[in-house]
């Protein structure tokens, strides 16, 4: 996404060759190809888990046994994205409260993650996503998921 350079990168112009290069003038690398920002290909988002008694890890830091049904699961997590979208809620403060993935201590916040990264249905969920807009719920092996992307 971001096309301007790194931080202590900088563009040079090889006298030899006549064509760009690319120079670190804290560590001395030179490079011919551009050095992309870390995060260029990732994203960053929180989510709200609910999960269900076919879960893969039918257990989390709420509940020791989760017994609910695919069916109560969905449920729930919809009435707590009506709240989010609705604004009578923070993303933040339910998913804290709510989701039965261990990120809950973060707010949900999963920090920043590129392919290959996460499941694949909540991968390509949250790449679809602009930033500061929340998916429709998502199933993966750990549940139904709502997620936000934060960057
Ligand atoms: O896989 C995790 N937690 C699982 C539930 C779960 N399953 C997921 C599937 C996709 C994305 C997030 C997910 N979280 C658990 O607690 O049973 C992660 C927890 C955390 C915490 C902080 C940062 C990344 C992660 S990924």
């Amino acid at each position: 996404m971001a096309s301007d350079l790194p931080p202590n990168w900088e563009v040079r112009t090889s006298r030899s060759r006549g064509i760009d290069y690319y120079y670190n003038h804290v560590t001395k690398e030179s490079r011919w190809e551009r050095p992309e920002e870390a995060n260029a290909d990732k994203v960053r988002a929180s989510h709200l888990l609910v999960k269900h008694r076919e879960s893969r890890r039918p257990s989390s830091w709420k509940e020791e046994n989760i017994t609910r049904s695919k069916d109560e699961a969905l449920v729930l997590l919809q009435e707590y994205r009506r709240q989010i979208v609705s604004k009578e809620e923070s993303f933040e403060e339910l998913a804290t409260i709510n989701s039965d993935c261990s990120s809950a201590k973060r707010g949900g916040d999963l920090g920043y993650f590129g392919p290959g990264m996460m499941q694949r249905p909540f991968e390509e969920a949250a790449f679809k996503l602009k930033v500061g807009e929340i998916s429709e719920p998502v199933w993966t092996d750990s549940g139904v998921h709502i997620i936000l992307r934060t960057a």
